[in-house]
């Protein structure tokens, strides 16, 4: 079963507030998204990448697809509002081939290959979603509105949730076609349709670069 990589790369970036959307900003002299790319086919098991990035921006992206190591195996896409959205115009362009998919953060632009690997491992391994999460280290509250706590969950029960995120394609497809708003991660989309999500280890290098902060642990991450 071929595997695609759904990279999304559509977003704004206002948290960084760079001058340019987040994908599109260097880090150690390569834009983010370039870093993506090539992490996502240093795994073997990746047959195909589609990017999906904004209409401002397509021929940035075509310029990185164009240097990635297997240019006729990348499409660019435009992203939509959301980051929802974005990946259901990822979806709309997987080849008839495309039996797994991994969607991935263009902003989670040092995630390995070998966490890529691992979750495709699992997929074949016959579970349809896959995502990788990291323990969380701090307590963890529900607040209201007025930020009055409302329930302290147990920190042994929580994972700071990653991606890539693996699925069964047709799993992925049958979710994101229910899809009403409001979810923040693609396996949220699986959970709502009543589908198993199983949590396996994440890496600490798949961190997300949200603010200016995140780039600069990223840059100090690339130093050798
Ligand atoms: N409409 C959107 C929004 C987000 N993303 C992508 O989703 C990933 C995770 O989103 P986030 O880090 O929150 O990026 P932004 O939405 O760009 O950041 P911000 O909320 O600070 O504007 C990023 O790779 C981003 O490019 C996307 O493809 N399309
Ligand atoms: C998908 C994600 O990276 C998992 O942690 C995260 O939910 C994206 O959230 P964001 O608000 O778009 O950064």
């Amino acid at each position: 079963m071929s595997v695609a990589v759904v990279l999304v790369a559509g977003g704004r970036g206002t948290r960084l507030g760079a001058s340019e959307p987040k994908a599109f900003v260097n880090l150690g002299g390569v834009p983010l998204l370039e870093h993506a790319v090539r992490r996502a086919f240093e795994a073997p098991e990746t047959s195909h990448v589609v990017v999906v990035a904004p209409a401002s921006h397509q021929r940035e992206a075509g310029a990185i697809a164009s240097r990635s190591a297997r240019p006729q195996d990348v499409d660019v896409v435009v992203g939509g509002l959301e980051r929802t959205d974005s990946v259901a115009a990822g979806l709309a362009a997987l080849r008839p081939d495309d039996g797994i998919v991994l969607v991935h953060d263009a902003a989670r632009a040092l995630a390995p290959a070998s966490l890529f690997s691992r979750l495709v491992h699992e997929v074949r391994s016959g579970h349809p979603a896959v995502i990788p999460g990291i323990p969380v280290t701090d307590t963890i509250k529900a607040v209201d509105a007025s930020g009055r706590v409302v329930a302290t969950p147990d920190r042994a029960t929580l994972r700071a949730i990653q991606t890539p995120q693996a699925f069964l394609r047709e799993v992925l497809e049958h979710a994101h076609a229910g899809a009403d708003g409001g979810a923040t991660d693609d396996a949220a989309l699986v959970e709502r349709a009543g589908g198993h999500v199983r949590v396996v280890d994440g890496d600490p290098l798949a961190f997300k670069v949200t603010t200016a902060a995140d780039l600069a642990a990223a840059e100090r991450a690339l130093a050798p």
